[in-house]
């Protein structure tokens, strides 16, 4: 297992390229823990994929260096960088056997043949396919040639890193479920360092140890999923993760009190805000309170989505969503207060720290 440095990465596409819009990939410069479960999240071409290529070789990007444990691989190919790969489409051999596709990456490595057995049948055990071992792989569903894919990418123990590209996609939604939960419970049995492409907040959020969220070409934020909730870094951190995402107003402050159209807010500390041109305050659903105190707001929809209401209404002049528990009651003269200590500000899009939380 290795520790992954990403050394001041930058990647265009085209030779060309010189203002920081031409690179897919803008600088990206952090340690990725050796053994961490890393989830790269966000919408569709925002640059995972590009940065899971320069990781495992298929791309060298345009700028910067790749280290695993300290040792520059930038220019190496990736059969040289021992690193195992799980693709979205299941690759499998259908005229071998489900344990000679286990197989097949410790023999072509001459790994002795009761090594091989030891090792094959402790990964069949972990995915649940012992049964089938004997079994050909032609035929089989989607879901358990895939489930073969996850298997062989698991099975060799001295790979630097192990690096899954959307592998649930060909998956239905339960056997997704299934399958994810194995992979956290084989990340903490084997320690192996994982880095999985997704843009899919479930996924991610159920998988990785640590979130590492992409929005236009950059890493906005790597955090627990705690984090990524409780102190987003960026507004697209905010509106991605969560459902309905933060709720994002236009401010104006002053000292600790934060104007939102005629209403004021208090806030838990002043924000330290330079000459930032864009202000807004950032509240989750979940922490404005709806009831028959505090700021008046006019309920437009009320959505039932089972255990939890998600309430639709203006608030100053602005869009809101609210969340309530199912039987929590809608007052007809609605108003709603705001947890001072679940507001953020945001300055040109990135979280201020106030006085307090300094
Ligand atoms: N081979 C290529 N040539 C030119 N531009 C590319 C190439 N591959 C990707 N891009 C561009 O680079 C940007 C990042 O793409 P990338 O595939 O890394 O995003 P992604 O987040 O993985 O998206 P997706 O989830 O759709 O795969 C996009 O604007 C994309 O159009």
């Amino acid at each position: 297992m290795a520790r992954i440095g990403l050394d001041h990465i930058r990647h265009a596409y085209s030779d060309a390229a010189k203002a920081a819009g031409d690179y897919a990939l803008k600088e990206v410069h952090h340690d990725w823990e050796d053994g961490g479960a890393y989830a790269l999240l966000g919408p569709s071409g925002c640059g995972k994929t590009t940065l899971l290529n320069i990781i495992s070789g298929l791309l060298t990007p345009s700028d910067g260096r790749i280290l695993f444990d300290g040792r520059d691989v930038t220019d190496l190919p990736t059969e040289q960088r021992n690193i195992a790969q799980v693709f979205q489409f299941p690759v499998v051999y259908d005229t071998m056997s489900v344990f000679d596709n286990l197989a097949f990456p410790l023999r072509n490595r001459h790994v002795p043949e009761a090594e091989v057995k030891a090792r094959v049948d402790e990964i069949l055990q972990m995915i649940d396919l012992a049964p089938m071992a004997k079994r050909r792989a032609e035929g089989l569903t989607a879901d358990l040639k895939q489930k073969i894919s996850l298997g062989r990418g698991l099975v060799r123990s001295d790979v630097n890193a192990i690096l899954f590209d959307e592998p649930l996609t060909v998956i239905d939604p339960y056997m997704k479920w299934v399958l994810r939960s194995q992979l956290k419970r084989l990340h903490r049995q084997s320690g192996f360092t994982m880095v999985y492409v997704t843009h899919d907040q479930t996924e991610a959020l159920t998988f990785a140890d640590k979130v590492v969220v992409m929005h236009d070409g950059q890493i906005v934020q790597i955090g627990t999923p705690a984090d990524l909730f409780e102190r987003p870094s960026h507004t697209f951190v905010g509106y991605f993760i969560g459902s309905p995402g933060m709720n994002l107003l236009p401010v104006t402050v002053e000292g600790q009190t934060a104007h939102v159209g005629g209403e004021q807010i208090v806030l838990s500390g002043a924000p330290k805000i330079g000459t930032s041109s864009k202000l807004e305050l950032g509240i989750r659903p979940e922490f404005v309170r709806l009831g028959t105190e505090g700021m008046p707001v006019t309920i437009s929809k009320v959505e039932d989505i089972g255990r939890q209401k998600i309430v639709r209404a203006d608030f100053a002049g602005q869009p809101i969503a609210i969340v309530l528990a199912e039987d929590e009651p809608i007052p007809a003269d609605a108003r709603v207060t705001f947890d001072s200590q679940a507001i953020g500000i945001f300055a040109d899009s990135w979280r201020v720290e106030t006085e307090a939380s300094a």
